[in-house]
């Protein structure tokens, strides 16, 4: 009755009607301060009514798969301001972090939820804790700042975060009652895919504790790689700036001699920014990305490949997503270049396959006598530091609002995210549930094919892990 999808593409997912409810602390007693805005709104092409849903999906194949009543198909709760709430306003006390890798825009969601707390909700105590989770560990506890629309009004102009991030884990209990302490009512957790796990560990900890306390997720990454939001903020400003360095690559190798154009960007297991920047920059020649594997040898290798482009362009350009590649560093001999370690958070550090590129491919060019000019940038945190674009801010802003609203409206366990050009309400687990990457057989991914005419894969097919599609 429940099982509403089913995807046949790669692995099955199946999603029941149950994954995509909210959790509510109680029922909305307090008329919201701004319920008079809302008596006449309905549901139109810009506006979601309360009480009304967000399609799942948008194309009609796969509605019309669903063999049960309008109201039974998935879709997600609107995001949105409520006329009644469930907390009384006066007397909340609002708790932000931001946790995880920097992000442009992190000071711009932060602003737009004091903003909306403090002067339509009239929250009187918003509390910012340093430095991530860490900031809710009995240690640093004592260390909150008090955040107010005059503190906020002009943080959005840099990049970073004022609240400070960290990774590294840290004890739900301990958290929760950090949280008890400072007589929180309702926290802000401004993460990745990494925040939105410890938002769920806290949620479910205060919950194991019958306490009041509602926790929201505000998804960020540059990397995109979070599943039901269509495309995390700040994710734009990323490869906005990425694109510079592919510019500047490509201009360095068109005029070097058997130029070779590198640039590794960021992208843990996803390869989002790698091709949105090669799209945006329109040089590149190649796009390597975590997934899609691919051989350096043999005639249908990458070297042969841009042995063959150097011949007859003169150079090339190749933008490198961090992850790509990284089963080639299994091999015995390169283990020295295959990280295996993880970080503070457990996320896995990757091998260098930059450098491994670097060595084979002037290698081989030089073995065939075209010996290469290298042209290589590493731009690292350069794109992630920069503050947020026009675009990235406005939706930052109105992310904030989405949350604020979910958290007076006593919503919790959720994170706020646009779908489909809608705000909604994302149950936490299913935020984490799934990671978000380029589905190879998907349009993204068939756009950087169509730009730099590079083919679909290098070297014999292998046996890829399948991304379920339809969420991408
Ligand atoms: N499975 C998990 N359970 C609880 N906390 C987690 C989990 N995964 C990550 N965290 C915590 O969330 C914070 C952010 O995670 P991290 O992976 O560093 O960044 P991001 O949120 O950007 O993905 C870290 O403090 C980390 O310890
Ligand atoms: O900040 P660190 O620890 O150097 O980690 C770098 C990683 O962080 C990211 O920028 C984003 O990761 P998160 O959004 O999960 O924090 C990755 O692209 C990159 O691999
Ligand atoms: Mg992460």
């Amino acid at each position: 009755m429940d099982a509403i999808l089913d995807y046949d593409q790669g692995a099955p997912v199946t999603l029941y009607l149950d994954d995509l409810r909210v959790r509510h602390l109680g029922e909305c007693r307090y008329d919201s301060p701004l319920s008079e805005m809302l008596t006449t709104k309905q549901t139109s092409p810009h506006y979601v009514a309360e009480g009304d849903r967000v399609l799942l999906e948008d194309t009609v194949s796969m509605l019309a798969g669903h063999d049960v009543p309008p109201e039974q198909v998935p879709s997600f709760e609107g995001a949105g301001p409520r006329k009644k709430i469930y907390f009384d306003p006066s007397s909340v006390t609002a708790g932000i972090l931001t946790c995880g890798g920097l992000c442009p825009g992190l000071n711009n969601v932060i602003r737009g939820l004091v903003q909306e707390l403090a002067v339509h909700y009239k929250v009187k105590r918003i509390l910012g804790f340093r430095n991530g989770l860490r900031g809710l560990t009995s240690e640093y506890r004592e260390d909150t700042v008090e955040l107010t629309p005059d503190h906020v009004r002009d943080i959005h102009n840099a990049g970073g975060t004022i609240l400070g991030s960290s990774r590294g884990n840290q004890d739900p209990d301990e958290m929760v009652d950090s949280l008890v302490e400072h007589g929180v009512d309702v926290l802000f957790v401004i993460g990745g895919d990494g925040g939105m796990r410890a938002a769920t560990c806290l949620s479910k900890a205060i919950e194991a504790r019958g306490l009041d306390i509602s926790v929201i997720g505000v998804p960020k990454t540059i990397d995109n790689d979070l599943p039901f939001t269509d495309q995390s903020f700040g994710f734009q400003s990323a490869f906005a700036s990425a694109m510079d360095f592919i510019s500047s690559v490509s201009v360095e190798a068109a005029a070097s001699p058997n130029g070779v154009g590198l640039v590794k960007l960021m992208g843990r297991h996803s390869g989002f920014i790698a091709a949105y920047a090669a799209l945006a920059a329109n040089g590149a020649d190649i796009v390597l990305i975590p997934e899609i594997p691919f051989t350096l040898d043999g005639p249908d290798g990458l070297l042969a490949y841009v042995e063959q482009h150097v011949r007859k362009k003169g150079y090339v350009v190749i933008v490198l997503a961090e992850g790509a590649g990284q089963e080639l560093l299994e091999e015995p001999d390169l283990a020295h270049r295959n990280g295996k370690a993880t970080d503070a958070s457990g996320n896995v550090k990757l091998g260098k396959i930059d450098d491994l590129l670097k060595e084979r491919i002037t290698d081989h060019l030089t073995a065939v006598g075209l010996a290469p000019t290298m042209r290589y940038i590493d731009p690292s945190y350069a794109i992630r530091s920069v503050v947020a674009n026009a675009y990235d801010s406005v939706y930052c802003l109105r992310l904030a609002h989405a949350a604020a609203h979910a958290a007076m409206a006593g919503r919790t366990e959720v994170a706020v995210a646009r779908w489909r050009r809608r705000f909604v309400h994302v149950p936490l687990s299913l935020m984490t549930s799934r990671r978000n990457q380029v589905d190879p057989d998907g349009d993204l991914w068939m756009s950087v094919l169509e730009t730099t005419c590079q083919p679909a894969e290098f070297g014999a097919q292998r046996e890829r892990e399948k991304v379920p599609s339809g969420f991408c």
